[in-house]
């Protein structure tokens, strides 16, 4: 039986954080313990919120720390929602934040009261429990808490802990954007089986198809990512002049991807503060 914290406020439930609740309910927290707070709720989420029976938009004044805040805001509102948000977080909680760049310190003073905070950069995957996340804590998260946020987490796929809070930006860059590069990559593809010649509905499809196989066969194997690509490359044939181009120094897919994700992890660390 998963540890999972005895009471939950979410605060925003947004993309990401709507991700999550979605995976902690197929993961099994109880719906009566979670309480959701969401200025503008999609009518997905308030059709989760029937089906499931969780509080979505509770009265204000009904609100009382929860022994788990999880703020799914994004880092630019942290200033102007924590004022409203800090009294839900007592010396009993747990502070879980997914803001890009907001720092440990950041939620510290913007958390006074919290017993602990985690400091975590989970990706869209959550919503079907294929995530993965890295976190990380302050000195205020015990034994306990720790398992309660691991339980959290796991219930929206793997989890990683670091020690040194610095990795948190590259992290961000890598994983917690990742999913955007793996779709751009199937946009792309389509768009050039378009430009090859292929009608624009069986390029999309081959495509998205193409990325669907891929990951499942990377999740069915054990190979390396480069020993799959091996797999596909035959010696002097197709994917071999393909990756020519793809693998070409200074303007290839390495040098494009190492330029993209030093901007994400500056981007991160600019979000700071
Ligand atoms: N979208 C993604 O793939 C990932 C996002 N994140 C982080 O998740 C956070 C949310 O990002 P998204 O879900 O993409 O943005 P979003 O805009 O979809 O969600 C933010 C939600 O917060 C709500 N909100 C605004 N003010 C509020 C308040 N005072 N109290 C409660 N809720 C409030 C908004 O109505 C909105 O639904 C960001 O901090 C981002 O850095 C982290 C990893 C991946
Ligand atoms: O784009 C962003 O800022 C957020 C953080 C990681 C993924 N989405």
């Amino acid at each position: 039986m998963e540890q999972f914290p005895a009471s939950l406020i979410l605060a925003g439930a947004g993309r990401m954080g709507g991700a999550m609740l979605e995976g902690w309910l197929e993961g099994g927290l109880a719906p009566a313990s979670i309480q959701v707070i969401e200025p503008h709720p999609s009518e997905a989420l308030t059709t989760l919120a029937q089906r499931t029976g969780f509080q979505l938009n509770p009265p204000v004044a009904s609100l009382r720390p929860a022994r788990a805040l999880v703020l799914g805001i994004k880092p630019q509102m942290l200033a102007e929602a924590a004022p409203a948000l800090a009294p839900l977080a007592g010396p009993e909680s747990l502070v879980l934040s997914i803001l890009a760049g907001k720092t440990l310190a950041n939620l510290a003073a913007a958390f006074p009261q919290a017993g602990g905070i985690v400091r975590v950069m989970p990706n869209l995957p959550a919503s079907i429990r294929r995530g993965v996340s890295v976190a990380v804590a302050n000195a205020g998260i015990d034994a306990p808490r720790r398992a309660e946020a691991d339980a959290l987490l796991r219930a929206a796929g793997d989890v990683e802990w670091v020690a040194d809070e610095s990795l948190i930006d590259a992290v961000t860059a890598v994983s917690g954007s990742g999913p955007a590069y793996v779709f751009h990559l199937a946009e792309a593809m389509a768009q050039a089986g378009v430009a090859a010649g292929l009608p624009r509905d069986l390029a999309e499809r081959l495509a998205r198809k193409t990325v669907i196989g891929s990951g499942d066969l990377m999740r069915a194997s054990d190979a390396s990512a480069s020993a799959l690509r091996e797999a596909v490359t035959s010696p002097g044939g197709t994917t071999f002049a393909a990756l020519q181009v793809l693998m070409r120094d200074g303007d290839g897919m390495p040098a494009l991807l190492t330029e993209a994700i030093a901007a994400a992890a500056n981007r991160s660390r600019e979000l700071s503060g």
